[in-house]
């Protein structure tokens, strides 16, 4: 398949769907929109936007973490047959707003569930598939909670609630996530002003792929 895939990564409020947005408008004026795909899990396909909804409604409170991993993982796999595939087939720029990295680190390191256990369910969900690179977007749990409280308080989700604690504890699994796979897992300074992290993540990517930026 001749199409390239990069997937975005970072705690809550590290700016990853304001970078992203900014990507692919310059990737679409380089390439035309029709070799841009941006897709964000949960959801990216009618499927898994169904399941997003259930993964996201406040009344679920009582949702069993194991639960919630198969979710986010049955929307995983729907996403990669529906769009991610096909995509790549047709020789597009897939911008994947989450994937797997993010489901390691809030379910099986914030949740508990184990880090490998959800990479196993993760390669029933995904058949091997990972991106070729991804832009991990690292802030302090802190401030990327005050920047969505400051910002977007009115679509806070159910994740987003959960205590500093959980959300120290997904970044510390980033950062774990990032030193095992340096090949594939590039970091960047998400506590920069915006426009200096879009700056890194064109530079990461052209890196990686000449071709782009
Ligand atoms: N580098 C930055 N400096 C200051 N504010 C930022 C920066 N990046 C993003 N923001 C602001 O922080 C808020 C959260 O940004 P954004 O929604 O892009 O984060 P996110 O990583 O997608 O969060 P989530 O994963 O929870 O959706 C937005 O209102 C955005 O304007
Ligand atoms: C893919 C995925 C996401 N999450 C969490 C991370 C966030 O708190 C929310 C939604 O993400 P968004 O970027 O704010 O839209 O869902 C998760 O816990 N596990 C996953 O696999």
């Amino acid at each position: 398949m001749d199409g390239k895939f990069i997937s975005f990564e970072g705690p809550d409020g590290a700016g990853k769907t304001s970078v992203i947005r900014q990507i692919q408008e310059d990737l679409e004026q380089q390439l035309g929109k029709e070799k841009v795909m941006y897709i964000r899990e949960p959801g990216g396909s009618r499927i898994s936007e169904e399941i997003r909804q259930v993964l996201f409604d406040n009344k679920n409170t009582d949702m069993d973490p194991r639960t919630e991993a198969l979710l986010f993982a049955a929307s995983r796999r729907q996403l990669v047959v529906s769009e991610i595939v096909p995509g790549l087939k047709a020789g597009k720029v897939i911008l994947c707003d989450r994937y797997v990295d993010s489901s390691i680190a809030y379910q099986g390191a914030g949740r508990g569930l184990g880090e490998q256990e959800i990479w196993q369910i993760n390669q029933f969900a995904i058949n091997g598939l990972m991106p070729e690179l991804t832009i991990y977007l690292d802030i302090e749990s802190k401030l990327g909670l005050e920047r969505i409280a400051e910002h977007r308080s009115d679509q806070v989700n159910r994740l987003d609630k959960e205590k500093l604690t959980f959300h120290q504890t997904v970044r510390q699994s980033y950062l774990k996530l990032y030193n095992a796979h340096p090949d594939r897992i590039k970091l960047i300074d998400a506590s920069q002003p915006l426009a200096s992290v879009i700056k890194d993540v064109k530079m990461t990517i052209h890196d990686r792929f000449s071709d782009l930026f």
